[in-house]
């Protein structure tokens, strides 16, 4: 669905260095990256802030042009097949709607059923099914200017699925979203991803998004792809302890199983944390046979930890500014 190789973006920037004189410098956005999508993917894309989501997401959609290498979306150059693309692509970037302000909902959807040139009953169809999982009934009549954020976020999801779409790019959908409208969110994009098979590809700061929705996950930073795996492998290789949790019977000496870091302690409750190459089914017997315990808990590394943890092991080459 997507296919990416070796591909570059570079900016060329020019600076004030003088009255008249501007000092020319570059910048690679986005360096030598490459990773293919298979069709019916949920991945997610990481990155702290300037790492190069939004420049690949531009090349992804058409809105630039790569400096090198060579990307194929539904099999189409997106630079060169922009129009073609759009018929086959689903955008919604959380920071700005693609809906018109001063129109109701309602409106803007028919002025995207024209865009797209769907057939009146499929889109009708189409509608009814969105507006009844997005619960939109009650403001499809309100003008976009009106509507709250997570409401705004459900007409532009619903905008950008009306012509059904093999493949759905998010930047940021749940953005500013509070608790409940980022649930209903999720559950959406779960449900359009499992049962219309839709690809996904979602770029978020916010690891709840990830860990509730990604089965896979990439990781740029500084324009290079740091990562790109299952959930576990990205714990595995930010190298982040998990956590066993051990109720022991009675207070007293805590019990001492090898490789592992006893990191806190409330009575007869005791915190190990256990590096990614020691076997927590080799440690709890170790410990259950020195010790009399109620009970055993194993927590998984927290994936905000994990990626703090890989974006600073990663700093290879930093800048690619030349
Ligand atoms: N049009 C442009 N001209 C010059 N430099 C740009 C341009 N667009 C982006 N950049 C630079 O390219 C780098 C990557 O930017 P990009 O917007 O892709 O990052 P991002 O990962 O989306 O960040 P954020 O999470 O903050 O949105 C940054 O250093 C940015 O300043």
């Amino acid at each position: 669905m997507i296919s990416l190789e070796s591909v570059t973006k570079t900016f060329v920037l020019r600076k004030k260095a003088g009255v008249l004189r501007r000092a020319r410098s570059e910048l690679d956005a986005v360096r030598e990256i490459s990773f293919t999508v298979e069709p019916g993917e949920f991945v997610g894309y990481l990155g702290p802030n300037g790492a190069g989501k939004s420049t690949t997401i531009k090349m992804l959609t058409g809105i630039l042009t790569a400096s090198s290498g060579r990307i194929r979306v539904a099999g189409l150059d997106p630079s060169r097949k922009r129009t073609e693309l759009a018929r086959r692509l689903g955008v919604v970037f959380g920071q700005r709607t693609t809906l018109w302000w001063d129109l109701p909902l309602r409106d803007s959807f028919t002025l995207i059923r024209h865009l797209y040139k769907v057939e009146q009953g499929l889109f009708r169809e189409r509608l009814d099914e969105l507006t009844e999982l997005l619960e939109l009934a009650p403001f499809l009549d309100t003008p976009v200017r009106q509507l709250s954020l997570g409401q705004r976020m459900r007409g532009d999801l619903t905008a950008a699925l009306l012509h059904r779409p093999e493949l759905l790019v998010l930047d940021e959908p749940t953005i500013g979203l509070d608790v409940v409208s980022k649930a209903t969110v999720r559950d959406f994009l779960a449900r359009v991803n499992r049962e219309e098979g839709t690809t996904i590809l979602l770029t978020t700061h916010d690891l709840g998004d990830i860990e509730r929705l990604c089965r896979r996950v990439m990781v740029i930073d500084h324009g290079v792809l740091a990562f790109d795996g299952g959930l576990d492998a990205l714990r595995a290789t930010a190298e982040a302890d998990r956590t066993l949790i051990v109720d022991l019977a009675r207070p007293g000496p805590a019990p001492e199983p090898p490789g592992v870091r006893l990191i806190r302690r409330e009575g007869p409750r005791l915190w190990f944390a256990l590096p990614p190459n020691v076997n927590p089914a080799t440690v709890i017997a170790e410990v259950t046979r020195t010790h009399e315990v109620l009970d055993l808990a194993l927590r998984e590394p927290d994936i905000e930890d994990v990626v703090t943890r890989l974006y600073t092991n990663t700093r290879i080459e930093p800048g690619v500014a030349r």
